[in-house]
């Protein structure tokens, strides 16, 4: 059963848009509430990092032991020029892919960009106890988050069309808010 807000944002956004994607910080939400965007809109789901594993056959920190952060971001840049121009896709997207131009230009002119924005101290405690990415695993990942957040959201404004605050609700509440930013996204 779709719920009136699903049916009403997916009306719309079927016929302005053909890829939405999301961006944001690690722990931002973007493969949990993509997923469940997803499935209310009747689209196919793709995670950018996901899909360079597939097309790989190794982790993200296997990737990053062989090949180095710039080989990551290369096929990182592939697989979004690849997948940004589907039909009926919502994107979970890595969260550096806005580090590259090229990537913030080709979202940007193909695609609805959502900013998931989360604070840094609740992007801790999510990814805290996670050994799956390899920036974090530093002397001081809480540090890190702090800086990657703050050199990175400017870049994640510049690319989306529309922003959407996260703090410590749920996944569901995070996704009533994206409906509501793409209805209203779509009447404007
Ligand atoms: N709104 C939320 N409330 C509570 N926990 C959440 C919420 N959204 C995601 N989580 C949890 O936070 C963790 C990170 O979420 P997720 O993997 O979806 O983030 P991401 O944005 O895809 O990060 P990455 O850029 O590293 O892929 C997961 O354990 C997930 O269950
Ligand atoms: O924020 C980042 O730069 C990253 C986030 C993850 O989604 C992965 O794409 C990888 O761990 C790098
Ligand atoms: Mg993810």
């Amino acid at each position: 059963m779709v719920s009136a807000g699903a049916a009403k944002a997916d009306t719309l956004v079927t016929r302005l848009t053909p890829c939405i994607v999301l961006v944001g910080m690690m722990g931002a939400g973007k493969t949990t509430v993509g997923r469940e965007l997803a499935r209310r809109l009747h689209r196919r789901f793709v995670d950018s990092d996901h899909e360079i594993c597939a097309r790989t056959g190794v982790s993200v920190p296997v990737i990053f032991d062989v090949e180095g952060e710039p080989g990551f971001r290369r096929r990182e840049s592939q697989v979004i020029e690849d997948l940004s121009l589907e039909q009926d896709l919502v994107l979970a997207t890595g969260g550096g892919v806005v580090l590259a131009e090229e990537n913030r230009k080709v979202l940007r002119e193909r695609c609805l960009v959502i900013y998931l924005d989360v604070p840094p101290a609740v992007l801790w405690e999510r990814t805290r106890h996670d050994r799956n990415r390899p920036l974090l695993q530093v002397e001081d990942p809480r540090g890190r988050i702090e800086s990657l957040y703050h050199e990175r959201d400017p870049l994640y404004r510049a690319v989306a069309h529309v922003v959407v605050p996260g703090g410590r609700g749920s996944a569901k509440s995070m996704l009533r808010k994206i409906e509501k930013a793409l209805e209203l996204a779509c009447e404007n």
